[in-house]
């Protein structure tokens, strides 16, 4: 008999896997799993629990927010052998990354698409050598939101709260002048804002990583902000956004990048994932291409385009 093992953060997003919880694990039993469920204790003890059981399982499932999701995926690359497979049911308050893979928001239909899905490789990133990020990397105007906002509000607000704590930060931009490095792009300039990105969807918005996003291209798209001088750059950036044509814009660099250095002499604080990446004069993102497997619904025009 398979086994798959259920990892939920049981207090992210509004706490509605309780409501589903027996439903999900009806789901899997009746695909023929052997089912184990593990509900997390405190930040990293998801990580922990599936590092220490490296073999046990052909499937893991996941449920929470990005922070648990990146938490599953790095145990799962920290494994010598095997990596199993992972699916996510997605409960936190944003879920940025569910969007781009098309993962439904109905918990019990995730976890139906996991039980008859199909593993799809994806790629994934990775700072300084060491912490892994699953769909987004940044510094600046809007990455204090998702670590800075309490889970309460979170829960209150949702995405919204995303999206108030964004323009609250567009009055007081810092730009950071800083050295970035890619074999696409060497620039030294003052910015605002410096994403380094895979997926559709950041903070909720569609769009702001430019098009053509593919999971497994092995490429993240990199999108960086410079310092805005006046009202006309204001307009010239929301024309950008809004049109999502990002080649007529001076203030903005948008490109992709398989490997990319961010240098500057004060220390820049980080967000992985929407939680906090800590502070660094120096920050190099790789990709590591097709690292994991994510199951999703089997789907004609979906496989086409990730295989
Ligand atoms: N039982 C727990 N108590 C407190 N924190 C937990 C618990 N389980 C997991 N965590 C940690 O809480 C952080 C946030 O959790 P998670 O990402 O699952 O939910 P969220 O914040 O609601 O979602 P999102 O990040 O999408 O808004 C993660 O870093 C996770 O490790």
């Amino acid at each position: 008999m398979k086994k798959i093992v259920f990892v939920l953060n049981p207090h992210s997003g509004k706490a509605l896997i309780k409501n589903a919880l027996l439903k999900i694990i009806q789901v899997f039993s009746e695909a023929g799993y052997d089912v184990t469920v593990y509900p997390t204790k405190a930040p990293l003890d998801g990580y922990e629990y599936l590092k220490k059981r490296e073999g046990q399982y052909d499937v893991l499932v996941c449920s929470g927010g990005d922070g648990t999701l990146n938490e599953v995926v790095r145990a799962v690359l920290e494994y010598q052998g095997d990596k199993p497979p992972i699916g996510y049911i997605p409960s936190g308050s944003t879920n940025d990354f569910a969007t781009s893979l098309n993962i439904p928001k109905d918990m019990v239909r995730a976890a139906q698409h996991i039980a008859a899905g199909e593993p799809v490789q994806c790629d994934i990133g990775r700072a300084n050598g060491e912490r892994s990020f699953n769909y987004v990397a940044a510094f600046g105007a809007f990455t204090e939101v998702s670590y800075a906002t309490p889970q309460h509000l979170k829960n209150l607000l949702g995405h919204q709260a995303y999206v108030l704590e964004g323009v609250k930060s567009l009055a007081a931009l810092k730009p950071y002048k800083v050295k970035v490095t890619s074999n696409e792009l060497q620039v030294e300039d003052s910015f605002v804002y410096g994403m380094v990105s895979n997926t559709e969807s950041v903070g909720g918005m569609r769009g702001l990583a430019g098009t053509g996003v593919d999971l497994q291209d092995g490429l993240f798209e990199v999108t960086l902000i410079k310092e805005i001088k006046n009202p006309m750059e204001v307009q010239q950036l929301v024309t950008a956004f809004l049109s999502k044509n990002f080649e007529k814009c001076d203030v903005l660099y948008s490109f992709k990048t398989s490997k990319i250095t961010f240098e500057s002499e004060e220390a820049i604080k980080w967000t992985l994932d929407g939680e906090y990446g800590g502070e660094w004069k120096e920050m190099r993102l790789e990709v590591e291409p097709r690292a994991i497997e994510f199951i999703i619904k089997k789907r004609k025009e979906k496989t086409k385009k990730l295989n």
